[in-house]
């Protein structure tokens, strides 16, 4: 999602290894540029180092000024917050929240209201909780606020509807929208329906056995296989192949090594030095593939980079589709269809670029579209299915009230205005993405122009994060019923429009919103038909969250499966 390159080193002793002869390069490398700007400059004036040292000085202290003034932010604006260290600001109390970063937005919410101030690094933030703000933030006045915060290393030349901004996003976001309408969904049912039928032969052979297992790296895998089949037309064998390299690959993108690890952080706290991390970064990845390609036995301890090789294959996908005859329903010919560009053309072509009036996609626009949705659609939705399972198995009422739902509505016929009329298991849906959102961190917005919301002037720059966990857990948004009871029938109720945000809100919100529903809906279903979920030993035991661009559990989702 990162779109950024990252190599994976096997073993830990590979990576101290790799690590070690790495620093070498590095300090040896160092040296040479260092000694080459010396000699350079000296040529011209002799007392160079004393210049060079006096200059960086002076800039460092005009930087750790800067540093000292944003952390004054709050102050002058009369915001509250939490009190920031300096370099870091509020990041590291973050970090070591006990539960998940997210979750310490909710405690300083407590403490410090619905709107209040903290800083990641330097970069002061504004955290809100308070929907009628939220509301008119993202959609009344959209206008002002149509960016996002740009993700830690996030590569300058990232150009899909995630990263990009203004005219080039709308642009995007106008072509590829029809994309995702029920229409389309309606014709790409049967792709997702195929995938959940080889869910189901797993889950029997599982079943059969009587026993306790996790069923979080089974969805992960049909929802990786769902996004091949309906973003590419990949038929692949996913499911029963565990080494299958494109799951092996997207699950890589996910982790990460010691060396991104340290540039996220960096990048983070230092974010105007971006670019100097987003190279190191690169280089890295092009020095351990060079390594990789040209010393002897390396491919064993160097894995190869799985953004490139998925980008790779993407690329051959599209070449091939645009070869061929035969035009699948899918999101891949959908956006082809809607997009300009030679058959030859690649990155580097000059059809890689469009004018931003033109309603179409460049190639490398296409390409990272469609990249971004096998990321970002193959994590969300498995992780939204693995909670959908815990809270099966922990809710034996609800599950029974959802399988006589689907019994009485439902026959054999699957199709999309079917699975949408069944309102208590859109309920539940609902309700379980209420309680365990799944990518509060990704919901922020960029002011882009000055502007103000309730009297509060706000100017272009600043930074805006929701406190989603405070806004669903909110009893005045969520009431009667408490809000830490699972309780479907609460949306019955008409609540605010920006009491529930899973997926975002406004026009920036999850364009993936309807396919998720829908393969959610459908992989429900057929689980349902066939089997109870029911808790075992671990359930509880082993439910633990963790946050690393989503909120999943850690440890898996245990259950166990009887047959109907
Ligand atoms: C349960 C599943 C999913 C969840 C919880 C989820 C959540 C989100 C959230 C919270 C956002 C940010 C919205 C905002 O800022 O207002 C987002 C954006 C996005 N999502 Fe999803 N998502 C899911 C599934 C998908 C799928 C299946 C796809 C694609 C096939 C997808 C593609 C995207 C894209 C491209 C964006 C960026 C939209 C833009 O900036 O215009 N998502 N998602």
């Amino acid at each position: 999602m990162l779109g950024s390159c990252k190599i994976l080193v096997g073993q830990r002793q590979k990576r101290i290894l790799l690590g070690f002869c790495l620093g070498l390069v590095l300090a040896y490398g160092l040296e040479m540029v260092h000694q080459y700007l010396c000699s350079l400059i000296s040529f011209f004036v002799p007392t160079t180092s004393w210049i060079l040292l006096i200059v960086f000085v002076i800039l460092l202290i005009i930087y750790i000024k800067q540093i000292l003034n944003s952390y004054r932010t709050f102050q002058r604006i009369g915001l509250n917050g939490p009190k920031p260290s300096f370099v870091v600001g509020n990041f590291i109390q973050m970090l070591k929240h006990p539960k998940y970063p997210s979750f310490r937005l909710t405690e300083w919410t407590k403490q410090y209201g619905k709107i209040f101030g903290f800083y990641i690094g330097h970069t002061p933030i504004i955290c809100i909780s308070d929907p009628n703000f939220i509301q008119e933030m993202m959609v009344t006045q959209f206008s002002s606020f149509h960016s996002r915060r740009p993700l830690p290393l996030q590569q300058l030349d990232l150009r899909h509807l995630l990263a990009c901004t203004g005219q080039e996003w709308k642009r995007q976001r106008q072509v590829i929208n029809p994309t995702f309408s029920p229409n389309k969904l309606k014709e790409m049912i049967e792709l997702v329906n195929k995938c959940g039928d080889k869910l189901l032969i797993k889950l029997d052979e599982l079943c059969e056995k009587q026993m306790e297992f996790d069923i979080g790296l089974l969805l992960k895998r049909t929802t990786l296989d769902i996004i091949f089949n309906c973003a590419f037309g990949i038929e692949s064998d996913i499911q029963n192949n565990i080494t299958d390299p494109y799951f092996q690959r997207c699950a890589q993108v996910f982790k990460f090594n010691l060396i991104q690890m340290i540039l996220t952080f960096l990048s983070t706290l230092f974010p105007e030095f971006n670019i100097v991390w987003v190279n190191i970064f690169r280089y890295c990845n092009f020095f351990l593939l060079w390594i990789r390609d040209n010393i002897p036995f390396m491919e064993y301890l160097i894995d190869v980079d799985p953004n490139m090789w998925l980008q790779s294959k993407v690329e051959n996908v599209i070449k091939k589709r645009q070869q061929s005859e035969n035009k699948r329903i899918d999101l891949l010919q959908l956006m082809l269809d809607a997009s300009s560009f030679h058959e030859s053309a690649n990155l580097s072509s000059p059809s890689n670029e469009v004018s931003q009036s033109a309603r179409t996609l460049s190639y490398s626009e296409l390409l990272m579209n469609i990249y971004l949705f096998m990321l970002a659609g193959y994590e969300t939705s498995s992780t939204a299915l693995s909670y959908l399972c815990y809270v099966l198995a922990t809710h034996q009422h609800e599950q029974k009230i959802l399988q006589n739902e689907i019994e009485h509505n439902l026959t054999s016929d699957f199709n999309y205005e079917n699975i949408n009329k069944l309102e208590y298991l859109d309920m539940f849906i609902r309700e379980t993405l209420r309680m365990y959102p799944i990518a509060p961190f990704i919901v922020n917005r960029k002011c882009n122009d000055d502007c103000t919301i309730n009297g509060m002037q706000i100017k272009h720059g600043m930074n805006f994060i929701i406190d989603m966990f405070s806004v669903h857990y909110d009893p005045v948004l969520w009431g009667p019923t408490d809000p830490n009871i699972f309780y479907p029938e609460r949306f019955k109720t008409k609540r605010h429009p920006a009491a529930w945000l899973p997926f975002g809100i406004g026009p920036r919100n999850c364009i993936g919103l309807r396919f998720a529903m829908m393969e959610i809906k459908l992989t429900l279903i057929k689980i349902l038909k066939c089997y109870t979920v029911l808790s075992g030993e671990k359930t509880l035991s082993h439910f633990k969250e963790h946050e690393v661009f989503v909120i999943s559990p850690k440890f898996g989702i245990w259950i166990q499966l009887q047959r109907r």
